[in-house]
């Protein structure tokens, strides 16, 4: 078609040793005789990066000619990681690069630990926005993530004596060679000021005359997809200061005071919030949602006028995805540039909000939806409060029409919270203005239905969709874990599964196979050995191969229930230690891994990390326990340590107390990688069971229907001997730290037990001696491993775009023909 296919970067060995020694030279600016290892990542990146801008070049164009219908997906955290792996992966010249390398010295996989992780999100909502980018870009179609470009990411942990400290993440230290900042795509923000009335050929129009202006500047990183030429960008917004600067500051000699002033600005786009449970109500939290929002809604109108008239086309050609209530300013920001600017009057605007935005909520704890000060929001965004305020009044007055006076229903519907401080309800906005309303997990979505959002699903039931969570295979399996990769692919005698996963249960034809089992846990032993060297490395203990590998990294959060794992933990250490020689003999030696950080407000979830270490400590220097069990926590677990963990382990826990996890992600990841589940039946975990069978899982624990009675039971609810012995071990400061782990043990006794740990001990219990049992039996361990993989297609998040793209936002593939 463009006839000038030539044009193309080679991929051959030689033409790829060229460009990095290239970039050595000229982008490093180092001598190409004489640079150590991270100046040839650095100039190996620069050499990926040239592939994937020629890719994003050719996709744009495609884009631009055939004008899709586009998707913004919008989202305050995206958890990328490492980028170059990935991108020579989905690149298809990943040994071509290695090939490259060798020859010049250079080993790829050490170059590639040279790259420090982007950690720009929490946990869950934020790797699953990374995820969702790989798949939309595989999937060839046309979409456009938007969010913050942090100076800081999320906190480094660093573990001093068992307890965690947060050390600030300044990862743009050595430059960041995956993005291109677009220097000319700049907007203007505006803050706090007045609003005033201005007629217009007799027509009133309001105009907020802003008190603070900072600069939007643009930084490109691309995505690339796997398997296709498409490669889609993920556009984050800087701070800079506007050059809009009032004179009169400079010529009253405080000079110094008017630059530092200016530099505030940069403040708004530099940190990452690191509380992943609910919304501060800090201002620069609040300034931080409406500057990315001004800032990607400024671009999607401008990139929409560059080619077409009128705004009758906007619903068809724009889809505005948010990614939980962070992102929701933007619905308002909408409404204010087409009244305002666009002057398209009230109806035809709501008209086209109603038809673009989507929303998608990640929590179900009731008190998580973000809820802003009335105070807060009229000062810094005074226009957009009264535009809050008109929508509501207009639903409101159709609510009555529909429902009546119901005031109570009216009152808990309304946008605006009335109460001593009023608060703007983010969720109710999104749910209002969208025309639908996802959870990310069946269960979740009934959550929403019958308790969260039900007054609004009573209303709109038809809004109400779900897209379960997925996770992408390109990053989870074939970047993580080659050798798994590797065998797949031969069994399966295709590598077509990278692309689409629903092939991956062509391995339960060979579920029985002693071939395939011995080649599968030769896999397994690889990997174990990794993370062994790793845990090594990082915690100086040598781990025995033979142990099981028994795995929980998540955010540390209470209704995750890391502190039943270490209660699990003491249990099993004390009947150890009660044990006679012999007895010990059947005892399946276990290897405990932790890690996950706690928001670094979150005292409890602190004094979870602290206990692990305390127990860790005096288990681990035991010399009756020997390798029978021994405790590790990670430190610092990011995507790039995932990546090592989670294809070493042999099992993992999600142990959430049911009706709290409103979906999870990692325990689709260790499925994936063979890995089997001991769970609580909540979440997505529901749905692996229909997909893998309840026989190749380990589940225990309450399911989400008894929670309510079980709770209203309080201090008559039978808890285990077993429980209030370990409990006890604690308050009495078996471990030490007596004093420091009262309220821990408080939370945790009869009526407090609000996550239920003391109800679902005894059948947490009998799900780790199933474990143990299995995992003795090699053959049938194996063949539920292998069935964990061959049922875990379901959790691509491939499976997940193709739902949202073809029932929420109405989006076509559009491919790169060549
Ligand atoms: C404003 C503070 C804040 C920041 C992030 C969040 C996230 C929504 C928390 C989160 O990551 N939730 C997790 O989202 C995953 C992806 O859908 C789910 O799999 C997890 O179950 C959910 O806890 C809440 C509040």
């Amino acid at each position: 078609i463009f006839g000038f296919m030539d044009v193309f970067l080679e991929n051959d060995p030689l033409s790829l040793q060229k460009d990095i020694l290239d970039h050595v030279e000229f982008t490093v600016a180092k001598s190409r005789f004489n640079f150590d290892d991270f100046e040839a990542y650095q100039a190996l990146a620069h050499s990926v990066r040239d592939r994937l801008i020629e890719r994003w070049h050719d996709t744009q164009i495609i884009f631009s000619k055939k004008d899709p219908k586009r998707l913004y997906f919008l989202s305050l955290e995206f958890l990328m990681g490492r980028s170059l792996s990935n991108s020579v992966i989905n690149l298809g010249v990943r040994d071509q690069f290695a090939d490259a390398l060798s020859q010049l010295g250079f080993e790829f996989e050490v170059l590639a630990e040279q790259e420090g992780d982007a950690c720009l999100g929490n946990g869950g909502l934020a790797r699953l926005s990374a995820c969702q980018m790989d798949s939309l870009a595989t999937l060839d179609y046309p979409a456009i993530g938007y969010g913050l470009r942090y100076q800081y990411g999320l906190f480094r942990q660093i573990i001093l004596d068992g307890f965690q400290h947060e050390q600030p993440d300044y990862w743009l230290n050595f430059g960041n060679p995956w993005e291109i900042e677009r220097v000319h795509i700049t907007y203007p923000v505006k803050f706090y000021g007045t609003v005033t009335d201005e007629v217009l050929n007799q027509e009133k129009y309001k105009v907020w005359v802003p008190g603070e202006m900072v600069e939007a500047v643009a930084y490109d990183n691309p995505i690339p997809g796997y398997g296709t030429r498409n490669t889609i960008v993920l556009r984050l917004w800087a701070a800079k200061p506007s050059d809009q600067h009032n004179m009169e500051a400079y010529n009253t000699g405080d000079y110094v005071d008017a630059v530092v002033n200016r530099q505030k600005a940069e403040s708004i786009s530099s940190i990452l919030y690191p509380d992943d449970r609910s919304y501060q109500g800090k201002e620069l939290q609040l300034k931080q949602q409406y500057f990315f929002v001004s800032a990607s809604v400024q671009d999607i109108i401008r990139r929409f006028k560059d080619s077409h008239k009128n705004f009758d086309e906007f619903p068809e050609k724009v889809a505005l995805q948010l990614n939980d209530t962070h992102p929701s300013l933007a619905i308002v920001e909408v409404m204010r540039v087409l009244l305002d600017e666009e002057h398209l009057g009230w109806n035809k605007a709501w008209d086209i909000i109603c038809k673009i935005f989507s929303f998608t909520t990640h929590t179900v704890s009731p008190e998580a939806p973000v809820k802003i000060p009335v105070d807060l929001l009229g000062s810094l965004l005074p226009r957009h409060l009264q535009i809050i305020y008109d929508i509501n009044f207009h639903f409101v007055e159709k609510l009555k029409k529909m429902i009546g006076l119901d005031y109570d229903r009216l009152t808990r519907m309304s946008i605006v919270e009335e109460g001593a401080v009023k608060n703007i309800r983010m969720a109710n906005l999104s749910i209002i203005c969208s025309h639908t309303v996802n959870g990310v997990s069946r269960l979740h979505s009934e959550l929403l239905k019958t308790k969260l959002f039900k007054d609004f699903y009573e209303l709109w039931p038809h809004k109400f969709q779900y897209k379960t969570n997925g996770v992408t295979q390109r990053r989870w399996i074939v970047v993580s874990n080659p050798s798994l990769c590797a065998l797949i692919s031969k069994w399966l005698g295709t590598e077509a599964w990278i692309r689409d996963i629903d092939l991956l249960i062509g391995l339960k034809d060979h579920a029985d196979n002693a071939e395939l089992h011995q080649q599968w846990k030769m896999v397994k032993k690889v990997n174990k050995i990794r993370l062994a060297e790793y845990i090594e490395a990082m915690n100086g203990l040598k781990v025995s191969l033979d142990a099981m590998f028994d795995v929980h990294t998540k955010r540390v959060h209470e209704y995750k229930r890391q502190l039943l794992n270490i209660l699990g933990i003491i249990h099993r250490y004390d009947c150890i230690k009660s044990m006679n020689q012999n007895d010990r003999k059947k005892v399946v030696p276990r290897v405990c891994v932790m890690g996950g950080k706690a928001a670094p407000g979150y005292e409890m979830a602190k004094k979870i990390i602290k206990l692990f270490h305390v127990v860790a400590e005096k288990i681990n220097n035991d010399n009756d326990i020997g390798d029978l069990l021994k405790l590790v926590f990670i430190p610092d677990y990011n995507v790039s340590v995932a990546e090592l963990v989670i294809p070493g382990a042999d099992l993992s826990q999600h142990l959430s107390t049911a009706g709290h996890e409103a979906s999870g992600t990692s325990s689709m990841k260790f499925l994936m990688n063979g890995c089997l589940l001991l769970a609580t039946e909540d979440g997505s975990t529901i749905e692996m069971i229909e997909e893998i069978g309840q026989d190749n899982m380990f589940l225990f624990g309450a399911k989400v229907d008894e929670v309510p009675a079980l709770r209203e039971k309080g201090p008559a609810l039978k808890v285990p001997l077993q429980f209030l012995r370990v409990v006890r071990m604690i308050r009495e400061g078996h471990f030490g730290f007596k004093d420091y782990f009262q309220s821990l043990c408080d939370k945790i006794e009869c009526e407090n037990d609000y996550f239920l740990l003391g109800a679902d001990f005894a059948s947490y219990l009998e799900a780790q001696a199933a474990a143990d049992k299995a995992f003795v039996d090699e053959e049938r361990w194996t063949k539920m491993s292998i069935l964990s993989a061959a049922g875990s297609g379901k959790f691509s998040s491939d499976r997940t775009i193709q739902q949202y793209a073809e029932n929420t936002w109405g989006i076509q593939p559009c491919r790169c023909p060549f």
